[in-house]
């Protein structure tokens, strides 16, 4: 029976592919996995019983991904299984950045009560005319899973599209539209875009990279969406160029008391991936993977550690083991099932960095000597029996 901690809300549809052998427990304490969305790890000890973590969603910031792979602890995402949400929800902002549809809304509110609303909605409606985003410009810094699907839609309402990203996998480079220009650089992007949209990781080098000295490269009154993350953009930096003016108007789905309210800003409640459709693929995705690698040792789609599909073992044990990347632990092991004469009828090694992972079905089964003998080589992280 494998325990199951679940540290935000996941969507029933995945829940519920969770078979008889799977128990919900409340407190990370005694589980084998967590199910996981937003809620951030970083100070949260992981207990020795943990083996994995499943983030339902894209970004994996809020966990603690080399410390859980010194654990041994596998973490997963979900790529792409919430990019459509994104998607619709960028496009929403472009347009609401153009035209003043919230300003708008929440004047005609505040005069609902006026007998004559149809007469003063005539009269005021000049205060907020807009512009259109037809043949302006936009450019998508990060072309994966969401900033693939942005731009080919925004070259369908006949934007012109830039794209920037030195680390773009083959699959999204097939994706992407011939229409899109790629950019070589982010300050072209910053010298051509009207709009000017972000979808990529937050990690240690693209923390805080729209400050002031990537503001001062833009166009004036350019608008600038942030759906990826809060700290991509440096607070003091985006309410200067707000005041100036540099900035025209500043979407983020990750609102901070330094940003929400200030003039030319639209927070949103972290809503990207907020929609029915994307929190059941995310929680189907979460599942069905963190399932194949407790019952089968199988890795789809992790971030720590390297992906790793054996299907289902036939034979008397499957052998798991979390390792360094270091010369020499392939013979080891092998060799001491060599000397209990225990055959390996198939075999499996991956790296990913720093990290590896090795698979063995063996025949006849194993003892807790062997299991013993191994676990205590330098360098083996986890070690696990899968019957
Ligand atoms: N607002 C939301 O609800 C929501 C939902 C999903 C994802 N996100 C955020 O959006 C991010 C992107 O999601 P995704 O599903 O498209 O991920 P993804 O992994 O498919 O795409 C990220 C892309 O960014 C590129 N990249 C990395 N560093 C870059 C850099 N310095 N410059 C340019 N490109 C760079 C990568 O090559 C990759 O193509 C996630 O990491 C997450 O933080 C937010
Ligand atoms: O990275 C993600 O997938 C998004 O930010 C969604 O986060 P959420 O699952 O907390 O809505």
């Amino acid at each position: 029976m494998f325990k199951i901690n679940r540290l935000n809300n996941i969507a029933h549809v995945g829940l519920d592919l969770l078979t008889d052998n799977y128990e919900m427990v409340e407190g990370l304490n005694t589980a084998d996995a967590a199910l996981v969305r937003s809620a951030n790890l970083h100070e949260i000890e992981l207990p020795n019983s943990l083996k994995a973590i499943a983030r339902a969603g894209a970004g994996v910031n809020n966990i603690p991904l080399d410390k859980c792979a010194e654990k041994g602890i596998v973490v997963f995402n979900t790529p792409g299984a919430n990019a459509n949400g994104v998607k619709e929800i960028v496009i929403a902002s472009l347009i609401l950045a153009s035209r003043d549809l919230l300003g708008g809304i929440n004047w005609v509110t505040s005069v609902k009560e006026e007998p004559e609303v149809a007469k003063l909605v005539e009269k005021n409606k000049a205060k907020f005319v807009g512009t259109e985003i037809k043949g302006k410009k936009l450019g998508v810094i990060g072309l994966g899973a969401i900033g693939v699907m942005v731009a080919n839609v925004a070259i369908k309402l006949e934007m012109e599209v830039y794209g920037y990203d030195p680390f773009i996998s083959v699959g999204s480079a097939w994706k992407l539209s011939k229409y899109i220009k790629p950019s070589k650089s982010l300050e072209e992007i910053y010298r051509e875009c009207d709009f000017i949209t972000v979808h990529v990781p937050l990690t240690d080098t693209t923390k805080g990279m729209f400050n002031q000295d990537a503001f001062a490269l833009m166009k004036d009154g350019v608008k600038l969406l942030n759906f990826s993350r809060d700290t991509l953009v440096n607070d003091d930096d985006i309410i200067a160029a707000l005041d100036s003016g540099k900035v025209g108007k500043y979407v983020t789905d990750f609102p901070n008391p330094k940003v929400v309210g200030h003039q030319g800003v639209i927070a949103i409640p972290h809503l990207g991936a907020s929609t029915n459709e994307s929190e059941d693929n995310c929680a189907v995705m979460a599942v069905v993977q963190l399932m194949d690698y407790l019952e089968n040792g199988n890795i789809k789609n992790s971030v720590n550690f390297p992906n790793c599909d054996m299907g289902v073992c036939t034979q008397a044990e499957r052998i798991a083991i979390h390792h360094r990347n270091v010369p020499n632990m392939l013979s080891q092991f092998t060799a001491a099932f060599a000397k209990e004469n225990i055959n390996i009828s198939d075999m499996m090694n991956r790296s990913k960095g720093q990290w590896a992972y090795t698979m063995l079905d063996i025949e006849p089964p194993s003892n807790p000597d062997i299991i013993k003998r191994i676990e205590d080589i330098d360098g083996v992280l986890r070690i696990r029996v899968i019957k």
